[in-house]
């Protein structure tokens, strides 16, 4: 069986209702697509507190965070991810690329316009129809 990666992804939703996508790195795995901020999961850690940590270190911004949005098991060639997907707020500063190529704020009705990780696919899918 092939390891399990647990991932957690955050919604940032802004006062526009707008929703927060980074762009991965050409150096990055998935290079040059998109996805929701945030990373994996350390042994022990608590899903909102890695997702507060992974928000901090990528973005150098403070969320809050809420509700588990869902949740999606992929397969990719060499491992498994759960992907967690988590609504959040920022709460403190405005989100830079420490990490990815660009970050942009995106109407829900144009998520599906970007080409993003597969794992990603579905939850964009689900953001729309909600
Ligand atoms: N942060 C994030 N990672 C995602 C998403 N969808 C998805 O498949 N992933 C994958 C990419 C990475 O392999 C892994 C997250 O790991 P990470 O962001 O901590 O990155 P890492 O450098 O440790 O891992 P890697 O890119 O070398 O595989 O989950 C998503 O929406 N957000």
């Amino acid at each position: 069986m092939k390891k399990m990666v647990k991932v957690v992804a955050a919604i940032i939703e802004n006062e526009n209702g707008e929703i927060l996508c980074a762009l991965r790195t050409p150096e990055m795995s998935s290079p040059n697509r998109w996805e929701f901020p945030g990373g994996k999961v350390e042994p022990g850690e608590d899903i909102h507190t890695a997702l507060e940590r992974e928000i901090n270190e990528e973005l150098s911004c403070k969320i809050a965070t809420s509700e588990v949005f869902c949740e999606n098991v992929h397969e990719y060639e060499k491992y498994t991810i759960q992907l967690i997907a988590i609504k959040a707020k920022l709460t403190e500063g405005n989100p830079k690329t420490n990490e990815h190529s660009k970050v942009i704020w995106m109407a829900r009705e144009n998520l599906e316009s970007l080409k993003w990780v597969p794992a990603d696919v579905p939850i964009t899918e689900m953001l729309l129809n909600k």
